[in-house]
C-alpha cells in the first residue's frame, strides 16, 4: 500500500520562510533547495514558478515536500526534501512581492533560464523587448502587475524598499557568466527607467551574489513516479531526478544572513570567475556542442552522443581550446570526471532539452572561447565546429549569433570547413 507524500515524511514541522525563490523548476529542487535542506538550520523557502503554475500546484498538494532521486551509474537513492514550505504560482505577483518584502526573508534565489533574463547579446537590459517595455510602463505608471521575471523582482524589491525591510541577498543561479553582477546591472538599468527611487536605494537594499551552479538535472520521466512509489512506499506526483554530483561556488555578501550551505559542500570564494569559466566552457560548452552535433548524428541523449567517437573527439577538441584560457584548477581530473558524468547511462539527459534557447547559451559557452583563441592567433576550429553544428541543426546564422566572429575571415574559413566536415561521412561510416 502507498501513502501520499506529505510533510510527515520529513519530520512534520515546516521551517519558517526565510528564503524566496523565483523559477520553481527541477534544478532549484535538486540544488538550492537540497543544499538548504542539508544545511539543516531551519531555513524554509517560498518558491514561485516562472511561467506555468503546474509545478506549484503539484508541490503544494504535498506540503512542498518531494523526493530527490539521486541517480548513480549503478543505482538510485531516494530522499524526501522538506525545505520548500510554500509553492506558489508565479502569476500571483502580489504574493511574491509580499514575500520578498517580508523582513524575515533574507535571500532571494532565482532560476529563470538564461533567455528568461531578456538581455541583449551584450548582456544589458533589452528595452526593445516588448514584454520588458510593457512591464516598465506598468511599473512606472503603477497600472498593473509585471509579467517578466526581472519585472517581478523589481516589483518585489520596490515593496521591500517602501516597507523599510533590511537588505536582502539576490542570488541568481542560472548558467550565466557573472550572474550576480549581470542581474545587478540589469535590475539597476530597468529601475532607472521605471522606478528611480528604487534605483537609488538598490545599493543599500540588495546585495548581488554571483554563483557557479552544477548538478545535472534532467526532466523527470513518468517512469520515475513508479520507481519512487516502489522504493519509498509513498506516492510522489512530482519527484526530481539528479546525478549524485553537486557543486556550488558563491561570491558575495549576505547582509541579513543565509543558510549554512557550506555544511552541504557549498564553497565561498572571493574570485568566482575561474570556477565559473571552467564550468560554463567545459561542461555547458560540451553540452551545447553535443546537443547540436549529437542530434545531427541521430542521438537523443548526452550519454548516447558522448559514446559516439565523432562527438567525443569534438568535445575533446573543444576542451583543448578552452583549457588554454583557464588557470590550473585540476583541469585533467575535471575533464575525466565530466566524461564519466556525461556517460552515466541511467541519466536520461535529452539533447532536445539542452538545445532550447541554444543561441543565447552558445553566446556564453562557446563564443567567448572562440574569441580568446582568435586573439591568441589560432583559428578556433573546435569552437567553429560547435557553431557550425548549431547552425546546421537549428538553421541559425553565425552573423546573428556572433557578428564579430562572422566578420573574421580566419574564423569564417574554420566555420565553413567545419560545416563541410559535418556532412561528410567518417572513414568508418563510408566503409559500412
Ligand atoms: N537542469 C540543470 O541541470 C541545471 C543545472 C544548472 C543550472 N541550471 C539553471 O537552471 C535553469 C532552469 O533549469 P530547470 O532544470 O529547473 O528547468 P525547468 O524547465 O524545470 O524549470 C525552469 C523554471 O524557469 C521558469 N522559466 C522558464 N522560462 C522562463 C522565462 N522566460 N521567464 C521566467 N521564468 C522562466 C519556468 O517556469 C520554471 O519555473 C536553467 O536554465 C539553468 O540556467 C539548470
Ligand atoms: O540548464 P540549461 O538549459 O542552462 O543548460 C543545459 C545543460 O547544459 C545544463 O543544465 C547542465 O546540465 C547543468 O548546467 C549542469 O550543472
Amino acid at each position: 500500500m502507498t501513502t501520499p507524500l506529505d510533510r510527515t515524511a520529513v519530520g512534520g514541522t515546516a521551517p519558517d520562510v526565510r528564503m524566496v525563490h523565483l523559477g520553481l523548476g527541477a534544478f532549484h529542487r535538486s540544488h538550492q533547495a537540497w543544499y538548504t535542506a542539508k544545511a539543516g538550520d531551519g531555513w524554509g523557502i517560498a518558491a514561485y514558478t516562472g511561467r506555468r503554475p503546474d509545478a506549484a500546484h503539484l508541490l503544494a498538494a504535498q506540503d512542498g515536500v518531494y523526493t530527490l532521486v539521486e541517480r548513480g551509474a549503478a543505482s538510485d537513492r531516494c530522499e524526501p526534501i522538506g525545505s520548500i514550505v510554500r509553492a506558489v504560482p508565479g502569476d500571483d505577483v502580489e504574493d511574491f512581492a509580499a514575500t520578498v518584502a517580508d523582513p524575515a526573508v533574507a535571500v532571494l534565489t532565482m532560476t529563470i533560464t538564461e533567455a528568461g533574463h531578456r538581455l541583449t547579446p551584450q548582456g544589458e537590459p533589452d528595452f526593445d523587448d516588448p514584454e520588458t517595455a510593457a512591464d516598465l510602463r506598468m511599473l512606472r505608471d503603477a497600472t498593473g502587475l509585471p509579467r517578466t521575471a526581472l519585472g517581478r523582482v523589481l516589483y518585489g524589491l520596490d515593496r521591500r524598499r517602501r516597507d523599510g525591510a533590511p537588505p536582502i541577498a539576490v542570488v541568481p543561479c542560472d548558467n550565466l557568466p557573472g550572474n550576480g553582477e549581470t542581474v545587478r546591472r540589469a535590475l539597476t538599468g530597468l529601475a532607472e527607467a521605471a522606478l528611480p527611487a528604487l534605483a537609488a536605494a538598490l545599493p543599500d537594499l540588495a546585495s548581488f551574489v554571483s554563483t557557479s551552479v552544477d548538478r545535472i538535472t534532467p526532466r523527470t520521466a513518468k517512469a520515475d513516479l513508479d520507481l519512487v512509489r516502489r522504493a519509498t512506499g509513498r506516492s510522489d506526483r512530482t519527484p526530481v531526478v539528479a546525478e549524485p554530483f553537486s557543486d556550488w561556488v558563491l561570491s558575495g555578501e549576505f547582509p541579513s544572513g543565509r543558510p549554512a550551505w557550506e555544511r552541504a559542500g557549498a564553497r565561498f570564494s572571493a574570485d568566482i570567475a575561474p570556477w565559473e569559466a571552467r564550468k560554463l566552457w567545459l561542461l555547458n560548452g560540451a553540452h551545447s556542442l553535443l546537443a547540436a552535433s549529437g542530434t545531427l548524428r541521430g542521438h537523443a541523449t548526452v550519454a548516447e552522443a558522448v559514446a559516439d567517437p565523432v562527438c567525443r573527439n569534438q568535445v575533446e577538441a573543444l576542451w583543448d581550446e578552452a583549457v588554454r584560457h583557464l588557470p590550473d584548477l585540476g583541469l585533467q581530473e575535471y575533464r575525466g570526471a565530466l566524461l564519466e558524468r556525461f556517460a552515466n547511462p541511467r541519466i536520461e539527459h535529452r539533447l532536445a532539452q539542452i538545445a532550447e534557447d541554444a543561441d543565447t547559451k552558445l553566446r556564453m559557452r562557446i563564443a567567448p572561447v572562440a574569441r580568446l583563441e582568435r586573439e591568441a592567433g589560432r583559428s578556433a576550429a573546435a569552437c567553429a565546429t560547435a557553431l557550425a553544428a548549431w547552425s546546421r541543426a537549428t538553421g541559425g546564422w553565425l552573423d546573428d549569433l556572433a557578428p564579430d566572429l562572422a566578420a573574421d575571415p580566419v574564423f569564417r574559413t574554420a566555420y565553413a570547413d567545419a560545416a563541410e566536415t559535418l556532412t561528410r561521412p567518417t572513414t568508418q561510416e563510408s566503409h559500412r
